[in-house]
């Protein structure tokens, strides 16, 4: 990319840097005619997209390579490592590999069943085999797996007919005697067993149901459209709830999470059929991202026919998915990227979604226009108030995803100035419209995950909550809803479902706002303003940002010099960024006197003294100075040796020297900053965090408080901020048997309950291993 953007002529350059929409034509054009001479260019192209220089293809040997690799692990009994190695053989393996009476496919899954069987992942076990047998129907090996799955799992009744299939495939004598005597094993447990076949989901909870209340499209002079509803909406009702227009897993949860739905990926993941990268939790996630759908080969039409009916229509019902449904979308998000090139994998995720957006307009002949395409998209840009450079990078990147495009799958445009300009608008769609699509997730303090939701183990303290990116999407509704720095609503992922909740009253007439990341106590009113101007070029007029709050005073405030004083000292950028509210939001500065950032900094509401006190490094309630200069070098040396303790808390590697270091520091924080700023809460909570490692379970519980009180502050007692606070504190109070833990639990599940509604417990597993150990 650099080299490309090097070669590019100063004069071009500044055209496109230049550019607004209606130019777009001709840059494209321009440079597009300059990269046709440049071979640099054609040999990147070539790299990414040719299928020759493919790397993210299917490839038997490696397949097994790794086979025979998690067969020695297998027979040394490391299972661990031996799932891994099938895994990554499942990946590498070609679906024709050995053809189809021995394949290599359903063998891996035969292998891993076994693994998984030994490892008691006994559900995870009999999809596999499940997945076997659809590729190979006669698969003694795979019935007889199933079987002893399905005794282990005590569904007595399937193991039987399992086995009897098995018996009827298997063509060796000793083979069918030993599936003989299994059989004699269980058929006396049969009575009263139950039929227990597993159908794979991945469904949504949809406790909550569909929501009920209309909202209304308004558009506003200053944020242009936006949601309402016609009458009051109370507090954590479900608003809105929709499907992704298209959705991409980020880079970094490729190994992790499903790239369809983006949940965690189970032991059992499912690779994609015809390329080596994408991993699914089930079936039917690979279905509907790569359009695959299973379907029973000719040659395999009546294989059950000498089967006694009811074992064959049985038989049948596992080969067909019994019943479970798979609906492709016409447009299957992964298929257009998977011919083992790998352009996907390296161009940047917002680019391969705009990829994935123009898929549907090559393959939906309704659009032979892709003006009129981009057009119904109906998402809003603002490409002419882009940087220069980032309007170069929109050029660079549509001429190569096009290219990509036409050279790895096929897909048919002419390459003229106004294909290439409507991909820099969506690109430029993509940047302002783009949501990303987060999970909750908690650590414990000893770095286990989410173990809590699956099985209760108990003895262990959550340290960290936190809200992990998983990818990006684009709904096409969900992105009407504008910004506040002080929303009313909140979004979160089901699966790929965003769901919108209010999480307070909200008026008839109001607009629903939510946060595109910023907000009260998150950052100050000048750094929130900084972020949207950068991510989504515009300037926020949300009713938070046009009027003065204690959050945004504080939060990076230092403290005044006279020890009994409570008031604050702003540095030049705070300071000159609220003073530019009193200038341009008149009454902004009308705060009641009773309030305490009254007290804090009366000096900054007092007409008559003009700018004459309200200085940078003043006191703004008794005018005595502070010098910032030194105040900011001690401050940031302290918070080296907090951030040392964050550093040996991930590995940790806590050392007494390092906890002391940082209390030291943390003391030194405190002299300096104002007793509300945000870097005491996290030195706090870094050393709530060190302490619950160590199991210093008192010290944990006051750090923790220590940095909750701040929080208070700084955020709506009520924000889900506070709730993942409220987790730690409580999961200690928990372990030190403290009976107040059901005073938090209860603080916690009512915040979660505004937040999530009746999806709090599928979103944040975590709260039912609280609810029910703080009942205990
Ligand atoms: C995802 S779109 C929201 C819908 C948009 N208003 C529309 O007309 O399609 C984001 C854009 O809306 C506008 N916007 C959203 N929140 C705003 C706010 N708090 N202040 C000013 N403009 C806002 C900005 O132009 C922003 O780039």
């Amino acid at each position: 990319m650099e080299t490309l953007k090097a070669a590019i002529p100063e004069s071009l350059r500044r055209m496109i840097g230049e550019s607004t929409t209606d130019d777009l034509p001709t840059t494209c054009s321009s440079l597009h005619h300059f990269f046709l001479h440049f071979e640099p260019f054609h040999q990147m192209v070539t790299d990414l997209a040719d299928p020759k220089n493919s790397l993210c293809g299917k490839s038997e040997a490696a397949a097994l390579e790794s086979k025979q690799l998690g067969n020695h692990y297998f027979l040394r009994e490391d299972y661990m490592k031996a799932l891994n190695c099938y895994t990554k053989a499942l990946r590498m393996a070609p679906l024709e590999a050995f053809g189809p009476e021995k394949n290599l496919v359903a063998i891996l899954y035969i292998n891993r069943a076994t693994v998984l069987h030994k490892l008691n992942l006994l559900i995870e076990c009999l999809r596999d085999c499940t997945r076997a047998l659809q590729i190979c129907p006669s698969y003694a090996k795979a019935w007889y797996r199933r079987g002893k799955a399905n005794v282990s799992l005590g569904n007595h009744k399937d193991a039987i007919c399992d086995l009897n299939v098995a018996k009827s495939m298997e063509s060796s004598l000793s083979g069918k005697k030993q599936i003989e005597s299994e059989l004699k094993n269980i058929s006396h447990q049969c009575e009263g067993a139950t039929s227990g076949v597993q159908n794979e989901k991945n469904g949504l909870d949809t406790v909550d149901g569909m929501p009920q209340i209309k909202l209304q499209l308004v558009t506003t002079p200053d944020k242009g459209r936006g949601m309402t509803s016609s009458c009051d909406i109370s507090p954590a009702s479900l608003v809105h709830c929709e499907e992704p227009y298209a959705m991409i897993i980020l880079k970094q949860c490729r190994e992790t999470h499903c790239h369809y739905c983006l949940n965690d990926l189970p032991t059992d993941a499912v690779p994609c059929r015809s390329c080596s990268i994408p991993l699914y939790c089930s079936q039917q996630c690979q279905i509907q991202a790569g359009g695959q759908m299973f379907k029973i080969k000719p040659e395999d039409h009546g294989i059950f026919n000498s089967l006694p009916s009811d074992l064959g229509a049985y038989a049948t019902g596992i080969i067909l998915g019994n019943g479970s449904k798979h609906e492709i979308e016409d447009i299957p998000e992964h298929k257009h990227e998977c011919q083992g090139v790998h352009w996907s994998i390296v161009l940047p995720s917002e680019i391969v979604l705009a990829g994935r957006v123009l898929a549907k307009f090559f393959h939906k002949s309704a659009y032979e226009d892709i003006t009129y395409f981009v057009k119904s998209l109906e998402l809003f840009h603002c490409y002419a108030q882009l940087p220069s450079d980032c309007k170069l990078d929109l050029h660079i990147y549509a001429i190569m995803l096009l290219y990509c495009l036409l050279h790895s799958c096929g897909a048919r445009f002419s390459m003229d100035g106004v294909t290439m300009s409507q991909v820099v608008i969506i690109f430029s769609q993509i940047k302002v419209n783009c949501m990303t699509v987060v999970r909750i997730r908690s650590i414990d303090a000893h770095g286990l995950q989410d173990q809590f939701g699956k099985s209760l183990a108990s003895g262990y303290l959550t340290s960290s909550v936190e809200q992990v990116r998983v990818g990006k999407a684009i709904y096409k509704d969900g992105s009407l809803f504008n910004h506040s720095c002080q929303p009313n609503v909140h979004a979160y992922f089901l699966s790929r479902t965003l769901c919108i909740r209010t999480t307070e009253v909200v008026a008839a007439g109001s607009q629903l706002e939510l946060s595109y990341g910023p907000q009260v106590g998150l950052w100050n009113s000048k750094d929130r303003q900084a972020f949207l101007k950068d991510e989504y070029s515009f300037q926020c007029h949300c009713g938070a940002c046009s009027e003065f709050n204690l959050s945004d005073i504080v939060l990076n405030a230092f403290r005044c010099v006279s020890l009994d004083c409570p008031g604050a000292v702003l540095d030049i950028r705070v300071i000159d960024w609220e003073r530019w509210k009193i200038k341009h939001f008149p009454g902004a500065d009308k705060v009641n006197m009773n309030d305490e950032i009254y007290k804090i900094c009366p000096r900054l509401f007092n007409q008559n003294d003009g700018y004459a006190h309200n200085q940078p490094g003043y006191c703004l309630r008794c005018g005595s100075y502070r010098d910032l200069e030194s105040s900011c070098t001690a401050v940031d040396n302290a918070w080296i040796c907090i951030k040392r303790l964050q550093d040996a808390v991930t590995s940790k590697e806590i050392s007494n020297t390092t906890i002391s270091d940082a209390l030291k520091s943390l003391r030194m924080l405190r002299s300096y900053l104002h007793s509300y700023n945000k870097h005491i809460a996290e030195g706090e909570d870094s050393l709530a965090q060190a302490f619950c490692t160590v199991g210093e379970l008192q010290l944990a519980m006051d750090h923790c408080k220590a940095s909750l009180l701040i929080l208070e502050k700084l955020y709506n007692p009520d924000d889900i901020v506070i709730g993942f606070e409220l987790v730690k504190l409580c999961s200690i109070q928990i372990s030190m048997g403290d009976k107040i833990a059901l005073e938090s639990i209860n603080r916690i599940c009512d915040i979660f309950s505004r937040y999530y509604g009746l999806h709090a417990h599928s979103v944040f597993p975590y709260l039912q291993y609280l609810r029910k150990e703080t009942e205990n």
